[in-house]
């Protein structure tokens, strides 16, 4: 073992609590292991103040005192000034740096000074706003001029009696983006008196409106302005986001409305030490081809879980699935069977889908110290208050660099040192993050990326927003819908009239918009013995998702399909959690439809193209969470069209030949730098691997040339290939490094293995991948530097 990096300290004397933790953790290591890439020292900050606004109520800031707010950090004072000041105003801070008090003090003045004024609050997850509902009860309860607030929850399990009473009464409601869509907006009428004096619109963990959801989410909001301006009133928007770049002007394009940004965080925080940890080679163990396995990221979090609670550190590990949560725990109450017995009832795993009063049991028995150790899986990220943690392990890159601070910053009681260890999985993009810690550490965060412009997600929008209210011209061009209204037009699903634009008698839009499964025809996936329905995937989707023998997971629990029937959009599945997982093969054929945007590097060209892809799935592979695979099932699908966005790349051959890339070697080397560059899009573009896909291939009919491509995975994109094509030097140079930096030979699932590659990772060329990244970034770098 080469022995932990220098030790830091936060105050440059002794080693701060965090360290002291990850000492112990390095000498548990079993020897011949070095699994510490990297450590950092966060230094503590001191907290920063602002005065109470002169227009908060005596009773409110009295209210607030008595909860131990005895003054507003100063961006919560900066924040609430913006909003009273009638600016739309996001405040991007870090996990529970009190961004809910940012939006209570310029709300709950507003409600006390107009007893007649109204708002709305909107969060991602019910769970979520009933956290939040129950915090502003408490706070209007405890002031008499709040009295008549009357705060309510609005969403899918309200009763229908709260509901009507929430419409007569309820001057701030609870609800969430669906809610909006399918019931306040469509039946505006009936909530008059909400919308005529609408003076507040919160939008929490705004962060999480991404992709095409996000892109749904800001078409409702933008419909929510219209219905409000039509009763009169012109809400300021006050939105909360986790920690990412261009807060503002993320917030702007989700509103469509200029906004301001308050990122400078007040609140204070201790010490913090990140570590980076990579668990090693698996010595017994092979994959496919006879790739080399790192051990399970699982595994090796339940191992630091058990020496984190031996050393008395309450400790958060954060694994992706529930099966993986419950290994990790179940691996850390084993090994504390053999050197702390005392201490097994004491971990505990975290399986309930999303009840507040599991997540409340668990806040309580963890603030309380009854348990020391909980593994979860990310269902208790989002708005869940547990700030009293020494440490927090994350099991596998969650995805954004957000989600990471955000898990991450739940560890370290007020003004205490703390620890966060990131355990890399057996996956590129956490393997570069391991080896390039600064791409995760100095980084601003992701930009969120919402694309209101798609025409899939816009057009059936606007049928909405025309059935809610007639359009006029103006809002067709606000919207930027022209073309698409046109399209509708001559579909017959909308018709202009003297007095704007009317939905044709008989359109109903609303029930067929699912603005979290994406766009267009959605095939349920149902529990065959007790008709439950567990979700929705779309049906270009489904046959790679949800085909017979696919397991899938709802919320952490496991099930395997049996029977998928696309033409009435229907998959049925059985619980059960076998040890494999699924992944389908299917063949893969990519068209260009047009050239958005193009650039020239000579030997190279890269370009932001629409495109047509078609799948066919032909059968699946059964794999073990050990990356080891069990066998491959044939099946027969029928093929499917996705019209998308995506971002390509052509190659002169005589580029190729020069860097040494023989004709036989190109397919390889295209195919392997393909798997790499998905992986690591989401350095770029706040999206997952999963909602992109690649197709390469050494002579494309279009382009007549050798050619990758990495597309969006929703009709009409989701805006995250156009990213990667605005940063494709960043993007390729991170994935040039990451492959060049991996240990293996001739690649493994750190680099260039893909567990959804429909070709079965075959032909594979690591080495050729290196080079020809090289040679494609040498191209853009020689004529436009990055
Ligand atoms: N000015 C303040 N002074 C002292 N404590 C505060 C102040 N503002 C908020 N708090 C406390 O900080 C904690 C975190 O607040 P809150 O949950 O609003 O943070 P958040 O930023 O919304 O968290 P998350 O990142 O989970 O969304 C709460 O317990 C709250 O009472």
């Amino acid at each position: 073992m080469t022995g932990p990096p220098p030790l830091h300290t936060g105050d440059g004397t002794a080693p701060t609590y965090g360290r002291l933790l990850l000492d112990h953790l390095l000498a548990g290591t079993p020897s011949g292991e070095t699994p510490l890439t990297h450590v950092a020292e966060i230094p503590a900050r001191e907290a920063r103040y602002g005065d109470w606004p002169q227009w908060a109520p005596d009773p409110l800031v009295q209210a607030f005192r008595e909860r131990g707010v005895d003054r507003p950090w100063s961006h919560q004072a900066e924040a609430a000034e913006l909003a009273a000041s009638g600016q739309h105003v996001v405040v991007s801070t870090g996990t529970a740096s009190g961004k809910s008090l940012a939006y209570q003090l310029p709300v709950l003045g507003a409600l006390a000074e107009d007893p007649h004024a109204t708002a709305l609050y909107l969060s991602p997850t019910k769970a979520l706003g009933a956290d939040q509902l129950k915090a502003v009860t408490e706070l209007t309860s405890a002031t008499d001029t709040l009295s008549t607030v009357c705060a309510c929850a609005y969403d899918g399990d309200t009763s229908p009696e709260i509901r009507q009473w929430a419409r007569r009464h309820s001057r701030w409601i609870f609800t969430n983006p669906d809610m909006l869509h399918l019931s306040l907006l469509p039946a505006h009428a009936r909530w008059a008196h909400l919308w005529r004096r609408l003076r507040y619109v919160v939008v929490d963990e705004c962060h999480a409106y991404r992709g095409v959801f996000g892109s749904h989410v800001a078409l409702i909001l933008r419909r929510v302005r219209r219905v409000a301006r039509r009763y009169g009133a012109d809400p300021v928007f006050v939105l909360a986001s986790a920690t990412t770049a261009e807060p503002g002007a993320a917030a702007s394009r989700l509103i469509g409305a200029p906004c301001r940004e308050v990122t400078e965080d007040g609140s204070p925080h201790g010490p913090r030490t990140v570590a980076m940890w990579e668990p090693p080679l698996l010595k017994d163990v092979t994959g496919e081809h006879g790739a080399p396995v790192r051990r399970a990221a699982g595994t090796e979090a339940g191992r630091l879980l058990a020496d984190l609670v031996v050393e008395g550190a309450r400790t958060l590990a954060f694994v992706r699935s529930r099966h993986g949560a419950e290994l990790a725990a179940m691996g850390a109450r084993r090994l504390l069977t053999e050197v702390a017995p005392d201490l097994v009832e004491r971990v505990a795993a975290y399986r309930a889908g999303y009840l507040a009063e599991d997540r409340r049991e668990l806040e309580a028995a963890l603030s309380e110290g009854r348990l020391l150790g909980v593994a979860s899986t990310n269902a208790l990220e989002l708005g869940v208050d547990i700030a009293g943690l020494d440490a927090v392990v994350v099991a596998g890159f969650p995805g954004t660099v957000a989600s990471f601070w955000q898990q991450g910053g739940r560890a370290g009681r007020r003004g205490q040192g703390s620890l966060v260890v990131l355990v890399a999985r057996d996956d590129p993009l956490d393997t570069y993050l391991v080896h390039h810690p600064q791409a995760l550490l100095d980084r601003p965060v992701e930009a969120t990326v919402t694309d209101p412009g798609n025409p899939y997600v816009l057009g059936p929008q606007l049928l909405c927003a025309a059935s809610e209210l007639p359009l006029s011209e103006d809002e067709v061009d606000e919207f930027g819908a022209r073309e698409v209204l046109t399209d509708l037009a001559d579909q017959g699903l909308i018709r202009r009239r003297p007095h704007g634009w009317f939905v044709a008698p008989g359109v109903e839009p609303h029930g067929d918009v699912e603005i979290r499964g994406g766009i267009g025809h959605q095939v349920a996936i149902v529990e065959a013995d007790t008709g439950r329905m567990l979700g929705t995937v779309e049906a270009g989707r489904a046959p790679a998702t949800v085909h017979p023998g696919a397991v899938h997971l709802h919320q952490g629990e496991t099930f395997v399909v049996d029977e998928l029937h696309l033409e009435d959009g229907i998959a049925l599945v059985h619980a059960e959690d076998p040890e494999w997982s699924t992944s389908a093969r299917e063949i893969t054929d990519i068209c260009c439809i047009s050239v958005d945007e193009m650039h020239d590097h000579g030997a190279v060209t890269v370009a932001s193209v629409s495109v047509e892809v078609s799948h066919r799935v032909v059968g699946y592979l059964r794999r073990l969470p050990s990356g080891e695979v069990l066998d491959q099932i044939i099946l027969d699908m029928p093929e499917h069209t996705l019209p998308t966005r995506a971002v390509m790349y052509t190659i002169d051959p005589e580029l190729l030949d020069r860097i040494g890339i023989t004709a036989e070697r190109v397919p390889g080397a295209l195919h392997a730098a393909e798997h790499a560059a998905i992986c690591l899009l989401p350095l770029v573009a706040t999206c997952d691997r999963w909602d992109i896909g690649g197709v390469s291939t050494d002579l494309h009919p279009d382009t007549g040339l050798p050619t990758v491509f990495v597309y969006d995975g929703q009709p009409g994109g989701a805006g995250f290939a156009e990213r990667g094509f605005h940063r494709i030097a960043r993007w390729l140079r991170a994935t040039r490094d990451a492959v060049a930096a991996c240990e293996c030979a001739a690649g493994c699932p750190s680099c260039v293995y893909s567990p959804k590659c429909g070709n079965g990772n075959d032909p594979l060329d690591k080495a050729g991948a290196i080079a020809v990244l090289g040679a494609v970034l040498d191209a853009i770098e020689g004529s436009e530097p990055a």
